[in-house]
């Protein structure tokens, strides 16, 4: 987490290997490869959505295992869209593409940009258990500006401020927490202090 211009995404491409306008020195450790999903979802128009979730894999030149993506597109609530063109699809579910493919990816990494930004509260709190659930044994980096979604899935909550990361501490109960927990909740008015500053 972090205020606008914080450099929560140069730190994500940083650590993605990815090419950023910020100077870095020094060295990164990480493991051959990250999975990504960036602010914007980067959806191919001429693909479908199936041939979406699949792109990682056909520009890696593996063969992408079709159960697995209707598996997916179904733990998005996508069913049914498989062969749709990214631009029939609404914003939401453009973004749900995207998180299937990032999904698809199963990297031992994961980097997530605002994945559930343009998501309704109702489908935003389904993905981030989809998310959860999916993802599962990888080590998942994920940029947002939401305190409520921090809190209610976050294993640590680190936040970006002039250059530095400071942890913010965590109520005892286990993600996916209930917001409307007395502890959760006392949490929720400190980390949104935290983030303000
Ligand atoms: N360590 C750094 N050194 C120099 N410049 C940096 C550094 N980190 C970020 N910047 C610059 O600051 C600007 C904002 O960075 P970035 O987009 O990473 O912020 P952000 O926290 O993701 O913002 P937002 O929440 O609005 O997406 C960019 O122009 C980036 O190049």
């Amino acid at each position: 987490m972090g205020a606008s211009g914080a450099g929560k995404t140069t730190l994500l491409r940083t650590l993605s290997d990815l090419p950023t306008a910020a100077g870095f020195s020094g060295c990164v450790t990480r493991p051959d490869r990250i999975g990504w999903m960036a602010q914007t979802d980067l959806l191919q128009p001429h693909l479908t959505v199936a041939a979406n979730v699949a792109l990682i894999d056909r520009l890696a030149g593996r063969r992408a295992d079709p159960a697995r993506i209707l598996s997916l597109l179904e733990a998005t609530g996508l069913d049914g869209f498989a062969n749709r063109r990214p631009a029939t699809l609404s914003g939401g579910q453009r973004q749900r593409v995207a998180l299937a493919r990032a999904l698809m990816q199963a990297a031992p990494v994961l980097a997530l940009d605002e994945p559930f930004s343009a998501l309704d509260p109702a489908t935003r709190a389904r993905m981030q258990e989809t998310a959860r659930r999916a993802l599962a044994g990888c080590s998942v980096l994920m940029v947002t500006h939401d305190p409520a979604e921090a809190l209610r899935i976050a294993d640590r909550i680190l936040i970006l401020s002039g250059g530095k990361v400071t942890e913010f501490p965590l109520p005892d109960a286990a993600p996916l927490r209930d917001l409307t927990e007395a502890g959760t909740l006392a949490a929720l008015g400190r980390l949104n202090l935290a983030v303000q500053q």
